[in-house]
């Protein structure tokens, strides 16, 4: 996992743009081997869009042989509407660069058959052969592309209830009426993400700090989707300073460390030549072992290993008189504390 940690959202957005240009730009794409990006909507990514608008206007990058994949649609609100993501995506992007029309692909919420939608979807991404680098962003409860806390890490493109936080942070940009933002999405799956050669993500502003922490320092939970960049190979998440408020100090320079010693090698991300990512099912969980005939010995459960720890009480840890230390530990004994009058002086 790299973090890379900026003063601002701007720096942030601009050194996401950067990465994507050298990492377009080295691929190399052609009509026969495009470049297969993925993309997020939402407020975070925009400034990044503009920075590659800009540098797209400077002659520095081509869009002609970049196919793009975005993560989500609302379902039932019309292609035209100004808040359906076809919309953010043109107006933001897909307007100002010469990406070809025939290689945007966004779902398409107003589908027929809203499954079928999906599935082929799913198909059209390997057809495409897989997406190289996904960029995403998330919402305040760690939801990635529209995968609501509870998703499970395997899933894929589906049609997705929003969860009420959603809805509330989403009605902003309806006016602030809830009755208008769409109850149900078509997004991307977990595994969908997780199967792009590399993931990078954009995280901006106090009020995701939370969801960044429980994404690095805790474990995995499906409670916070953005987790779930602990099963990928190639993570990068690119935060402001405002982003970081709930990591610990040590987590925070842990990260600055690496990043500065990343830069005097000379690089951003280190990626192998070969794609690592697009994790086959079989491999990941080892098949059940078929019955062949041969009979082994159940192992002997080991008592010893399993007995309880011997606690000490915290008196005995924080006392400095050997004597009373050795009490402490016989006895289980609460510490002594003040009683609050006692340490309060008016
Ligand atoms: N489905 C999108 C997400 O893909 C996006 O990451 C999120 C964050 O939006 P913002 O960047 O505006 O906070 O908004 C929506 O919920």
């Amino acid at each position: 996992m790299r973090l890379i940690i900026r003063d601002d959202p701007q720096s942030a957005s601009k050194y996401i743009a950067d990465y994507i240009i050298e990492r377009i730009n080295t691929f190399n794409p052609t009509p026969e081997k495009p470049f297969v990006l993925g993309l997020p909507t939402g407020s975070s990514p925009v400034l990044v869009y503009q920075n590659l608008v800009q540098r797209y206007k400077a002659g520095e990058i081509s869009f002609r042989n970049v196919v793009t994949f975005n993560m989500d649609e609302y379902v039932g609100i019309p292609r035209e509407h100004p808040e359906s993501y076809h919309s953010f995506m043109y107006k933001h992007f897909f307007s100002h660069v010469d990406v070809d029309p025939a290689n945007i692909n966004i779902l398409n919420g107003n589908a027929p058959d809203l499954e079928a939608e999906c599935y082929e979807y799913e198909e059209k991404i390997k057809k495409a052969g897989g997406i190289e680098l996904f960029l995403g962003g998330i919402g305040p409860d760690g939801h990635l592309a529209f995968n609501e806390p509870g998703s499970s890490l395997k899933s894929r493109t589906r049609v997705k209830t929003l969860a009420y936080d959603t809805i509330i942070a989403n009605s902003r940009f309806f006016g602030n009426d809830l009755d208008q933002v769409p109850r149900m999405a078509l997004t991307v799956g977990v595994q969908t993400v997780l199967d792009a050669r590399e993931v990078v993500i954009i995280i901006t502003g106090a009020h995701k700090a939370l969801a960044l922490q429980k994404c690095i320092e805790g474990g995995l939970n499906h409670m916070w989707t953005l987790s779930s960049l602990q099963l990928h190979p190639h993570p990068m998440i690119v935060v402001d300073e405002d982003a970081t408020l709930e990591l610990q100090v040590k987590t925070v320079k842990y990260f600055k460390s690496i990043e500065r010693v990343a830069n005097e090698l000379g690089f951003r991300q280190m990626l192998p030549q070969k794609r690592d990512s697009l994790v086959d099912d079989h491999l990941l969980f080892a098949p059940v072992p078929q019955d062949n005939g041969v009979k082994l010995d159940v192992p002997q459960l080991d008592i010893s290993r399993s007995a309880s720890p011997v606690l000490e009480p915290m008196s005995a840890r924080i006392s400095d008189d050997p004597a009373r230390m050795l009490k402490a530990m016989d006895s289980n004994e609460d510490p002594q504390l003040l009683p609050m009058h006692t340490r309060v002086s008016n």
